[in-house]
């Protein structure tokens, strides 16, 4: 689908994709759209097939299954090349180069090169522009890594762990930064982490993954909103039949206290106390339980045949 400008309104569009390397399956079967313009927080446990993802996203690995398009073109399309920018886990960046260095680099690579933004993200975290790269501390390597990132004027910004070595502050400066530069460019922003309070306070799309398949996918909010924790006094066994009714996507049992995380499909009966989750309460119970069905907002879903089904919701608290 298009905008009004001919400009493509998805950032991406996965479709049945695939990546095997030898016997691992990396990710599979995997369906789902990102809107541009999205600060969308790439989730999931070790090895769930982030980085792959992101890897492929960035045109560093070849998918093997499906396709994959950015802003609606093929990510074969070297033609895309430019408009995109990946800051790899390890930030690769030349120690010997100094800070000017480093730019420079950045400016002869890049036709659409801005040396003010740049400048402005070294400046603003006061890093002078002689010294080496090797000198300086992984939070001042990190905004110099964005600086590259972003002076590339890029409309996708594909960040694998871009604050995990950052001490709070460095890292509540960061994330300021890039917001502020993510909104000033209108770049849309896949930025994986396991750092769940950052993606809470950063991302409105969420993009959960676990065994390289989707798990969660789409606007933080209506995610969230589709879910309800139900806890209270359990007086028979197993899952009480009024909560079995809807989509339980955990639940436990503590002595007498029962607890569930679930998706209503219509108002829950019973006498239990019934509150919206916060995103590490639905994340977590998503990943604990693999055979809990993926949910993908309307935004995120791809409807055809490699699409995700997914049943109807009704939320009601
Ligand atoms: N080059 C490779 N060769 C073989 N297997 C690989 C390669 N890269 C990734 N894998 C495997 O693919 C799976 C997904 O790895 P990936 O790095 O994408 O996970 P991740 O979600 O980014 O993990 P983490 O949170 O630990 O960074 C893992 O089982 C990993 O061992």
């Amino acid at each position: 689908m298009t905008t009004a400008d001919g400009a493509s309104r998805w950032a991406l569009e996965a479709r049945g994709l695939g990546k095997r390397f030898r016997r691992v399956r990396a990710v599979q079967d995997f369906s789902v759209r990102i809107p541009a313009g999205a600060v969308c927080g790439l989730v999931g446990p070790n090895g769930a097939g982030k980085s792959t993802l992101l890897g492929m996203a960035a045109r560093i690995l070849r998918p093997t299954e499906g396709s994959l398009r950015v802003f609606g073109s093929p990510v074969a399309d070297p033609a895309g090349l430019a408009d995109t920018a990946f800051l790899a886990q390890d930030k690769p960046l030349f120690p010997q180069f100094t800070v000017e260095d480093t730019l420079r680099m950045g400016r002869e690579l890049n036709p659409r090169w801005d040396q003010a933004v740049a400048e402005r993200i070294v400046r603003s975290g006061k890093l002078p522009l002689g010294a080496r790269v090797g000198s300086l501390s992984g939070g001042q390597r990190s905004r110099v890594a964005l600086a590259l990132a972003f002076g590339k004027r890029p409309r996708l910004l594909l960040l694998d762990e871009p604050m995990a070595d950052l001490d709070p502050l460095a890292a509540h400066e960061v994330a300021g930064l890039l917001l502020a530069e993510a909104a000033e460019q209108g770049a849309t922003v896949v930025m994986s982490s396991h750092r769940l309070a950052d993606v809470a306070t950063m991302c409105d799309h969420l993009l959960a993954v676990a065994g390289g398949r989707v798990r969660l996918a789409g606007e933080t909010d209506e995610l969230l909103a589709a879910h309800r924790l139900v806890t209270g006094v359990r007086l028979t066994d197993g899952v009480p039949a009024e909560i079995a009714r809807h989509t339980v996507v955990e639940s436990r049992t503590t002595g007498r206290q029962f607890t569930a995380l679930i998706r209503p499909r219509g108002p829950v009966e019973g006498d239990w106390k019934i509150v919206e989750p916060g995103l590490e309460e639905v994340l977590l119970g998503y990943l604990r339980s693999p055979a809990a069905p993926p949910l993908l907002t309307a935004a995120a879903r791809i409807d055809g045949p490699h699409g995700q089904e997914q049943e109807d919701q009704e939320v009601t608290a």
